[in-house]
């Protein structure tokens, strides 16, 4: 057991080449079982309980550590040795019970026991803090216990009012500050090694406690800085040994210019802190108010330590990179802005010269001005409207389009209406110039005659600005309509869009407004939310760079619904409105963008998912599908040259004749638009391409065939992913052919219906995906038939219940596709009927048309689509509503010259007219419709 007196103290040797500073907590391990170190630590607080009881039993615990002798240094921590590369540190890899007096150095700390505390291994560390510097004149080892039986306690000495200290301290502060900046460059430049990173936080905290020692602080910190300083434990133990205040700064403001240059040797600083310039503020008024820190730190704030700005200063804004904001002035000066928001922008401009740079408000009104010099303001493509506009849309139409007849007269015709509202527009504003020309010219005029005090003078001006004020307003109301495209996909509402924009010679930006659910995607979030962003519209100008482009807004049915996060369609109202876009408002530019130059040209796939309001500003342009003969047409002539050229081929090194495109068109695609068939000319293209290259590296490019046969597409395609339903041979009572537009991919087809009837107790059964409204249908058709069954002559008496002791079912084939819809209400109540009366349909017939339970049958849509998918699948006749006779006009040839198209206005007699059980007129007078 270690004997103690009072005049002795207990010593701790620091292993692993570590040195202990006053003011800076360490660890020591604690090795398990029997540590000398815990008698020591159960003695010592012994003793000093013994002196002062009562007391914080930690408090008595009386040690001090003491760091290893270097062998390159003399006692008093004097160099041996200059040359630190020949150093040979094998001697700091001591065995800690091995240690004898001679192995430590002779200064050392006095510590306070903070605790001790468990680590994850099981083991335990004693937490000390170094208090005051120690001299050891003598030391003792008994039973591997040292202690200093001749010591000297060294603490700080400062003078107040030596001026060499208080230099050494400002420059030792400087130094300190400095470094922490290089710190946080260099760590910044190296972001890859995450160790090397000093974040701003700490970078921060350091820089304040650093900011907040005082005079009297000075030597510790000389002690903390050399405790940070990557530097060798000899230097260490020199600052140690530095019991002189003086001796120690001067000796830290030496290592650290060392470190500090050695840092920047690879970059130029231009910032020295990361305090903001409103803390420093506070300090230094803190200082000159007295309240606590004393004024020996003032003259810190005034320093200028060398390679460094001084802190004092920082408030100014002089440590602003000046470049960053003078360029930005540019840029918004060249972007022509609006008064509004050149007004706007001045203000933060100023604002922005008094925020430190690299803050966060900082960047934000940075990145928020760059954006608003981005936005083309007043940039514009130089107008094409001229007389020859119109030949050259009409060309440019045809060059890229085949057939949509309709469609390019209707996109002339707003050519041409744009073109004409424009030269009134630019008459207007000539004339609205020379008004406001004569108007300023007038109040020059009144302000003259008011000086005079001539009366009438003054009504004069008064005349001018109402002219005016309707020049203006006629202008604001003179604005072209927003084009809708509406059509299934594919059938080329983009690629018709495009060619809007070569032909007025504008830019072309598109805008997928699928996946918009949010109001702030299209009109951006104000820019105080975190990562803050302008809305669609904006960023799409900003990225064509002009203030008129053609901007497609594609998909606009898809436009997310009103939720939580606001209504985008609502958002989509502003932006299509002619009367109030001018003046459209994104949150995050917070400036009104005109965007009455832009043409504004929507495409959607269907009309009933957009919004009335939203509906009803645009003017919608319908594109039904392409027949077959048409997609024939738009494949030779452009999607095979098409993709001949986007596969290197050129002119007659692949040819596809008609038979074998109709083969693609038939059995490899199933589409209202051609899509998918270029796709598939896309891949027999390909495969002709590399056999073209393999016979030409050959040398055997005789053997190469340009012809595609129908076999060669099979083998190139594959398997045929089609087969069409086609219309049945022979008909049972209960099957019917009805008719579906937009079936898989957007096709017109045939449908199967099929009615059974069963014993049982008038359950009626519905499969096949049927949709709600399908099902609403079948139920109406249903209701009819049971309620004029004794009419049809299905039921001998009136008052028969058709469904007494039966079930019906109904089915849809094609069990897996989902269809849905009213038009089949017809094909329903005629397969009930012929179920129940046990007269089959011609099996060539089909039938399309929606009922009431009154049993009239109205009209329905699709029917270009439903034609052409009847006459694909071998139908001859075609029963179609008498309302729907307006759209037959519009059909392909090879449509109404292939199908016998009826309009029903006596359904019944024309599918069965030769049947004797509904002739009898009297009874049918009574019906409102002749289904
Ligand atoms: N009449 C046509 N003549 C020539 N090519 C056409 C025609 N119609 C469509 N295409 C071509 O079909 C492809 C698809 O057209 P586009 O992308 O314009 O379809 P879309 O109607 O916009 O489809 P979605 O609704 O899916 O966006 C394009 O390559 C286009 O050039």
């Amino acid at each position: 057991m270690a004997r103690f007196d009072n005049s002795t103290l207990p010593v701790i040797p620091l292993t692993r080449g570590s040195v202990l500073f006053p003011g800076i907590v360490h660890r020591i391990p604690l090795p398990p079982n029997g540590s000398y170190i815990s008698h020591l630590l159960s003695n010592s607080h012994a003793r000093g309980a013994l002196n002062s009881p009562g007391g914080n039993p930690l408090d008595a615990i009386q040690l001090a550590c003491v760091p290893i002798a270097s062998p390159y240094l003399g006692p008093n921590g004097q160099l041996l040795l200059r040359d630190s590369d020949q150093q040979d540190n094998t001697y700091l890899d001591v065995d800690p019970s091995n240690l004898t007096t001679d192995d430590l150095f002779g200064y050392g700390v006095t510590v306070r026991v903070l605790g001790i505390q468990g680590t994850t291994s099981g083991s335990a560390e004693l937490r000390v803090e170094g208090v005051s510097r120690c001299k050891f004149k003598a030391l003792a080892n008994e039973r591997q216990s040292f202690e200093a039986t001749d010591y000297e306690l060294c603490p700080d000495q400062v003078s107040l009012t030596d001026k060499k200290i208080r230099d050494l301290f400002a420059s030792l502060k400087a130094h300190a500050q400095e470094l922490v900046s290089v710190l946080r460059v260099s760590s910044f430049l190296s972001r890859s090694d995450p160790k090397s990173l000093l974040s701003p936080l700490l970078a921060q905290r350091l820089t304040m406690f650093i900011m907040k020692k005082d005079l009297k602080d000075a030597g510790l910190l000389a002690d903390f800085m050399a405790n940070i300083l990557d530097i060798s434990y000899e230097e260490k133990l020199q600052v140690l040994a530095a019991v002189s205040v003086k001796a120690r700064m001067t000796k830290v403001i030496e290592l650290l210019q060392r470190e500090i240059s050695g840092m920047k040797g690879n970059f130029s600083v231009t910032t020295v802190t990361t305090v903001p310039a409103q803390i420093l503020d506070r300090l230094s008024n803190r200082q000159g108010k007295g309240m606590g820190l004393p004024t020996s730190a003032t003259p810190l704030l005034n320093m200028s330590p060398p390679g460094g700005f001084p802190p004092g200063s920082q408030d100014k804004g002089n440590n602003k990179d000046p470049s960053d904001i003078e360029l930005l002035q540019k840029k918004l000066e060249a972007a022509n802005l609006p008064p509004d928001a050149a007004k706007l922008v001045e203000r933060e401009l100023k604002h922005m010269k008094n925020m430190m740079p690299g803050g966060n408000e900082y960047s934000i009104t940075m990145t928020w001005l760059e954006t608003l010099a981005e936005i083309p303001w007043a940039t514009v493509t130089e107008e094409r409207l001229g007389p020859e506009t119109l030949a050259r849309a009409r060309k440019q139409f045809d060059d890229d389009h085949c057939g949509l007849e309709k469609v390019k007269k209707r996109l002339i015709e707003y050519l041409a209406v744009l073109r004409l509202k424009q030269s009134i527009n630019d008459d207007l504003e000539e004339q609205i110039n020379a008004a406001e020309e004569e108007e300023a010219r007038l109040n020059a005029e009144k302000e003259e005659a008011a000086k005079e005090e001539d009366p009438e003078a003054k009504e004069v001006p008064r005349v001018n600005s109402a002219k005016l004020e309707v020049l203006r307003a006629r202008r604001a109301v003179d604005k072209s309509p927003i084009l809708l495209l509406a059509g299934p996909p594919g059938v080329g509402k983009t690629s018709l869009a495009k060619s809007v924009a070569t032909a007025l010679g504008r830019k072309f930006h598109r805008i997928s407004l699928g996946g918009v659910r949010d109001e702030p995607e299209i009109r951006g979030h104000r820019r105080t939310y975190v990562s803050a962003m302008p809305g669609v519209i904006v960023q799409g100008l900003r990225k064509v760079g002009v203030s008129n482009p053609v901007i497609l807004l594609d998909e606009i049915d898809k436009l997310g619904k009103a939720s939580n996060m606001g209504d985008p369609s609502a958002a989509m109202l502003e932006v299509l409105d002619p009367e109030q876009n001018h003046t459209f408002t994104d949150h995050y530019v917070g400036t009104p963008i005109d965007l009455s130059k832009v043409v504004f040209i929507a495409t959607a796939n269907e009309l009933d998912s957009i919004p009335a309001p939203l509906l009803d500003r645009m003017e919608t342009i319908y594109l039904p599908g392409y027949t077959t003969l048409e997609k024939r047409a738009i494949a030779t002539k452009h999607l095979v040259p098409k993709q001949m050229r986007a596969n290197g081929l050129s002119q007659g090194q692949v040819i596809l004749n008609e038979a074998v495109v109709s083969k693609i068109i038939d059995s490899y695609t199933r589409e209202s638009g051609v899509r998918n068939l270029e796709r598939e000319i896309g891949s027999v293209c390909r495969a002709k391409a590399v056999e073209y290259a393999e016979a030409k590296d050959g040398g055997q490019l005789e053997t190469y065939r340009p012809e595609v046969t129908e076999q060669d597409v099979e083998e190139i395609l594959g398997v045929e992913t089609f087969e069409e339903e086609i219309a049945e041979k022979t008909s049972r009572p209960g099957i019917v052919t009805g008719l579906v537009a937009y079936s898989s991919g957007g096709n017109g087809s045939i449908l199967f219906i099929e009615v059974a009837d069963m014993p049982g107790s008038g359950n009626v059964q519905l499969t096949g995906r049927l949709g709600d409204v399908l099902k609403e249908s079948v139920e109406v058709a249903l209701s009819w038939v049971k309620a004029h069954a004794y009419e049809l002559g299905l039921t001998p008496q009136s008052t028969t219940n058709i469904m007494e002791g039966r079930s019906i079912h109904v089915h849809c084939p094609s069990g897996s596709i989902p269809k849905d819809g009213p038009s089949s209400g017809m094909a329903q109540a005629i397969a009930l009927i012929s179920l129940f009366s046990g007269n089959p349909v011609p099996p060539s017939m089909a039938m399309t048309g929606e009922i009431s339970l009154r049993g009239r049958v109205t009209a329905v849509g699709g029917i270009k689509e439903k034609l052409i998918g009847a006459l694909r699948a071998g139908v001859k006749t075609v029963l179609l509503p008498a309302q729907n006779r307006k759209d037959i006009r519009d059909l392909p040839t090879d449509v109404t010259e292939g199908l016998n198209i009826l309009h029903i206005w006596d359904a019944i007699r024309l599918v069965w007219p030769d049947s004797q059980w509904a002739v009898d007129e009297k009874k049918l007078a009574g019906l409102e419709s002749r289904l």
